[in-house]
């Protein structure tokens, strides 16, 4: 959530691009588009103003299995650099350790936090994998995401489908290429 300053600053500017860009910011279609686009700024980049992520539950088990892997989780963030949408897929596998695991669905609430913000797509891999190792200090983590950059589709290079794919491993999967391999067949079959 924003906070009506900052709801007051967006409108402000968001007028003043409409007017740079050679639009009416006051014709009917318009009018309420600065306050729209202030509202929306408050969910795409929501984690900026929230506290650690926190919002999780560990389970203890008897024993721990081999890798846990959640895969084709669909999130959508911002390129810092043209504050436009890229968004795609997130596969994430970790390894438990200390006999517990970590709540299913917290995963992609995690994957949500780490991406409401500006962001390149190499810093979201790494931070989804950072974050997951804070909260379990699992065995290891691998994190791989496929995405489609607005910034390079809709204007710029123009290269419409293009994907970009990004991956970062940890702990066992760095040392265990039968793992890494068995994940990447995982993630890829
Ligand atoms: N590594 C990385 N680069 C990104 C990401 N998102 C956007 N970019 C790139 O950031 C770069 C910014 O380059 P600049 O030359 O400053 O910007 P630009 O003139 O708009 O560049 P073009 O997009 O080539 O027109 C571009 O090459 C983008 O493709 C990302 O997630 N990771
Ligand atoms: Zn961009």
């Amino acid at each position: 959530m924003i906070d009506k300053t900052n709801q007051e600053k967006i409108e402000k500017a968001v007028r003043m691009i409409l007017e740079a860009v050679g639009e009416d910011p006051d014709r009917p279609g318009l009018v309420e588009t600065p306050a729209r686009v202030a509202r929306s700024y408050g969910e795409i980049f929501s984690s900026l103003n929230a506290p650690a992520f926190d919002n999780y539950k560990l389970f203890p088990v008897e024993e721990t299995t081999e890798m846990v892997l959640i895969k084709d989780i669909p999130f959508y963030s911002m390129c810092e650099h043209h504050l436009l949408p890229f968004f795609g897929t997130v596969h994430v596998a970790y390894v438990p350790d200390h006999k517990r695991v970590m709540g299913l669905s917290k995963i992609p609430r995690l994957i949500d936090y780490c991406a409401k913000r500006p962001n390149v797509q190499e810093r979201l891999t790494v931070n989804i994998a950072k974050e997951l190792t804070r909260i379990l200090d699992p065995k290891g983590v691998a994190v791989s995401i496929s995405a489609r950059h607005m910034c390079m589709e809709m204007r710029g290079v123009e290269k419409t489908g293009s994907q970009t794919e990004s991956s970062y491993y940890t702990g066992t999967f760095k040392t265990d290429t039968a793992l890494k391999q068995e994940f990447l067949q995982r993630i890829n079959g």
